[in-house]
């Protein structure tokens, strides 16, 4: 499987592609692979829209990103190439230090249960099953165990310790969401996408919502990477990108909400 080159984490010592890109028997200390890499990834769509245009990203291990931008900005083109839920039209993306073109698509969705989790907005939890089997159910689905203490990490980690036994409907929207998130984390994926997960909350659940996913990368050293419309959630994330017309137009690190609505209202009226 290729491993190859990425924004970041490129040989210090001026070697040939990246630090983590080593061969086999290289008996150099490699550092891990960032947990999601794109490089000069580009998305026309049929009918000729540019969704992406040359868009680089990096995302360190255990590092919480933001995504923001005007509507038709690429925010979700960016996130399904970058989960490997669409192809780009030229450029690599490495999920794990894997370039994801490469795959078959039966090895593209083994790639995706296997090593990335997905929240959306509207939970998607299957009404009929309880909330300990919609937690396990990625790992069902793939004929594999759960492994009963990172199950146990998780359930206490969301506080849903109580609940395991209730059907989604039985519990409130924060409530669901936390266990969509538990479901997203149970595979211990490198990377988790979230589509404007506080985007059905109210201010409160949603900043609960938001403290859950900080305290994930800050105690549990997970990746998120998180598409949002608002600066007060992107503002809890170490870094934010703001893109217009499919291009990255901004990077902050450590971004503050008013910093980042000014960023967005400045970016849209030019
Ligand atoms: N399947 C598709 N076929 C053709 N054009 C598409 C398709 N999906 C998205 N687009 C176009 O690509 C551009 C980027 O869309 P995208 O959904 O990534 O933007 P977005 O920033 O996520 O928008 P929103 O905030 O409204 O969800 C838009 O011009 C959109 O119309």
């Amino acid at each position: 499987m290729r491993r190859a080159s990425a924004e970041t984490g490129r040989s210090q010592a001026g070697g040939p592609g990246p630090a983590w890109a080593a061969e086999p028997g290289d008996r150099r200390v490699v550092p891990p692979p960032p947990a999601v890499v794109l490089e000069q990834v580009t998305k026309t769509y049929p009918g000729g829209v540019r969704a992406l245009d040359e868009v680089s990203v990096t995302v360190e291990r255990g590092t919480f990103l933001a995504v923001m931008g005007p509507s038709g900005s690429g925010k979700s083109t960016l996130m399904h190439c970058a989960a490997g839920l669409d192809t780009p039209t030229s450029g690599d993306v490495f999920i794990d230090g894997t370039v994801t073109g490469g795959l078959n698509e039966t090895r593209r969705a083994e790639m995706r249960r296997e090593r990335v989790g997905f929240v959306f907005q509207s939970y998607n939890l299957v009404p009929s099953l309880s909330i300990a089997d919609n937690i396990t159910l990625p790992l069902r689905l793939a004929g594999k165990a759960p492994d009963r203490d990172w199950l146990r990490v998780l359930v206490e980690r969301v506080g849903l310790g109580g609940r395991l036994n209730h059907r989604p409907a039985e519990l409130s929207g924060g409530q669901q969401q936390r266990a969509a998130i538990a479901r997203a984390l149970v595979a211990k994926p490198a990377v988790v996408f979230g589509d404007e997960p506080t985007g059905a909350l109210d201010l409160r659940t949603a900043r609960e919502v938001l403290d859950l996913l900080r305290d994930l990368v800050d105690g549990l050293g997970q990746t998120v990477v998180m598409v949002t419309h608002d600066p007060a959630a992107a503002a809890r994330a170490d870094r934010a990108l703001v893109m217009t017309d499919g291009r990255v137009r901004a990077t902050l690190d450590m971004p503050t909400a008013p910093e980042l609505a000014q960023l967005v209202t400045t970016l849209e009226t030019e």
